[in-house]
């Protein structure tokens, strides 16, 4: 017995050595102290990218931060960034999955939790030939204008209806919402009086309870040997998968029925794309589903967010909303609705556009990148396995950078063009390098266009008794930054009535 526990206490002994030896050995970035356990968890405030600007500055413009036993690096200027994202990013584009997230996407069968490697490769090649073409992104634009026309059309019957004020984000929702069910599968759930048909209730139904399911194991995420404790709840996971992929399959099929009965229209959503193209991409089933609900996951609340922000600006800022009436007035007129053909001939709503990205990116943090092997940045010892975050929030409001970085200044991109997909590494709303967003040119186009009907065909306002400079621009926490107050603003129509209908389309 003595020799038995002499052989396990001498193992545990080396064991634990050799990890303190690895980690006195390497050089970390600096950061605040961790506790045992738990690393810095209980000291991160809830809006993490404003915490980790704060400890930035206090260590440096590269930092580490302990969630539990998994190190997080987050790196804060446009050097590190690009180091991160191009220079290294061979190494640095795999993801964390956390164990809901290996579920959801079949263990990174998918395109946004899949690691960097020959799969990642084939579908990426696939969004960028054929989901995100110029060409099919042109055959949807019908969708999208549909859409926006339809919101005008909703919010001008509730502002004459009623006269108060409405829940912006409401009718945003709305737009996105259908537009990416339109996009993706080819569907409207909604009819002309908003109501969620059968598949819709489903649809709605699914995302819910895969928000649920997400968000119930939080904690033991971050402290592996405490998984036992929290085990995976592998039945309830089992069942969202089977139902979502029943939804999927039957939607599926429908198009696969309709492509049949009329091979000479050719539709242009992507789940035509999947259906005509997976043989020669080489997509499995579980590919194609998890492409399918990973755009409406990335492209639903992400434009929305965008527009709600800058909206907000618009609200607080009437001097801006007046410039931006006069440039649709001057290049519109009163006869006519805009469509996205005009945004190359409106600089200054395009500059709204990319301030409000500036200042509200709806992923302040991006996605974290994980490392698949030993990596140096900024000199510092990056080991496998470490989450790499870009704090493009603090990148966009250092002082070093931007003159008056705090205010809203459309105005600024005139003097200076700054590109915001990913080529200009002040500005990274998007990300950059291998793993960009592939939805950026969409979401801009999509955002202007909804800022620029709700500009051109109303005036906004505060709410009666709020002042613009009242409007509360605090944030929410999460991955993606929504506004803690929903926008509450008042509407008047300013162009003639004939122009406030939906314009259906596809
Ligand atoms: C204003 C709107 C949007 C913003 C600000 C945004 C931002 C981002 C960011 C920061 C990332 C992570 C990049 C990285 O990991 O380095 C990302 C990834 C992604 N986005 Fe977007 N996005 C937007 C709209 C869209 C839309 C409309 C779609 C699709 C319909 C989309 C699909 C995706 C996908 C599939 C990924 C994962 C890419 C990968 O892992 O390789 N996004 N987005």
């Amino acid at each position: 017995m003595a020799v038995i526990i002499f052989v396990f206490a001498t193992l545990a002994f080396v064991y634990l050595a050799r990890k303190l030896y690895k980690k006195l050995a390497v050089n970390l970035p600096p950061g605040p102290r961790p506790w045992p356990v738990v690393g810095n968890i209980y000291d991160i405030k809830p809006l993490r990218c404003q915490c980790f600007d704060e400890w930035s500055r206090a260590y440096g413009p590269i930092i580490s931060v302990w969630i539990g036993s998994t190190l997080n690096v987050i790196v804060s200027n446009t050097d590190l960034a690009k180091e991160v994202l191009t220079e290294k990013d061979q190494v640095l584009a795999d993801r964390h999955r956390s164990r809901s997230a290996a579920k959801f996407s079949r263990d990174g069968k998918d395109l946004i939790w899949a690691d960097y490697g020959p799969h990642y490769v084939k579908v990426r090649r696939f969004c960028t030939m054929e989901l995100f073409s110029p060409k099919r992104l042109e055959a949807l634009r019908p969708i999208r204008e549909d859409e926006v026309t339809a919101m005008v059309e909703s919010i001008f019957k509730d502002c004459t209806n009623s006269g108060k004020s409405m829940m912006v984000r409401n009718y945003l929702g709305a737009v996105t919402f259908n537009n990416i069910t339109r996009l993706v599968f080819g569907k409207r759930f909604v009819n002309e009086e908003g109501v969620l048909d059968e598949q819709g209730k489903e649809f709605k139904a699914i995302v819910e309870n895969g928000l649920k399911l997400g968000g119930s194991l939080a904690m033991a995420e971050h402290i592996p040997w405490l998984r036992w404790l929290f085990p995976l709840e592998e039945g309830a996971f089992a069942k969202h998968g089977a139902r979502r992929d029943r939804l999927t399959r039957a939607i599926l099929e429908e198009h696969r029925q309709a492509l049949e009965a009329n091979k000479e229209t050719k539709q242009q959503h992507f789940v035509e794309a999947l259906l005509t193209l997976r043989e020669e991409y080489d997509l499995s089933d579980d590919t194609v589903i998890g492409l399918l609900w990973d755009m409406i996951t990335a492209g639903m609340d992400t434009t929305a967010i965008t527009v709600e922000w800058a909206m907000a600006e618009l609200v607080k800022n009437p001097r801006i909303q007046q410039m931006a009436q006069e440039e649709l007035d001057r290049v519109i007129g009163p006869l006519r609705v805009m469509t996205e053909l005009d945004l190359p001939s409106l600089p200054y709503l395009q500059c709204i556009v990319k301030e409000s990205l500036r200042l509200h990116p709806p992923n302040p943090l991006m996605l974290p990148h994980r490392a698949s092997a030993d990596v140096k940045v900024g000199g510092f010892d990056i080991p496998k396995g470490t989450n790499v975050h870009v704090n493009v929030w603090a990148m966009a409001r250092d002082p070093a950078i931007w003159k008056r970085p705090t205010e809203f200044l459309p105005e600024r991109f005139l003097e200076e063009d700054v590109d915001v997909k990913g080529h200009d590494f002040r500005l990274l709303p998007f990300g950059a390098g291998r793993r960009i967003c592939p939805g950026a040119g969409l979401g801009v186009n999509l955002a202007a266009s909804m800022l620029g009907h709700l500009l051109h065909h109303f005036m906004w306002g505060p709410p009666e008794g709020m002042k613009p400079e009242e409007v509360d621009l605090g944030e929410s926490p999460g991955m993606v930054t929504f506004m803690r107050r929903p926008l509450e603003a008042v509407s008047a129509p300013r162009l003639p009535h004939h122009l406030y209908g939906r314009t259906a389309t596809d």
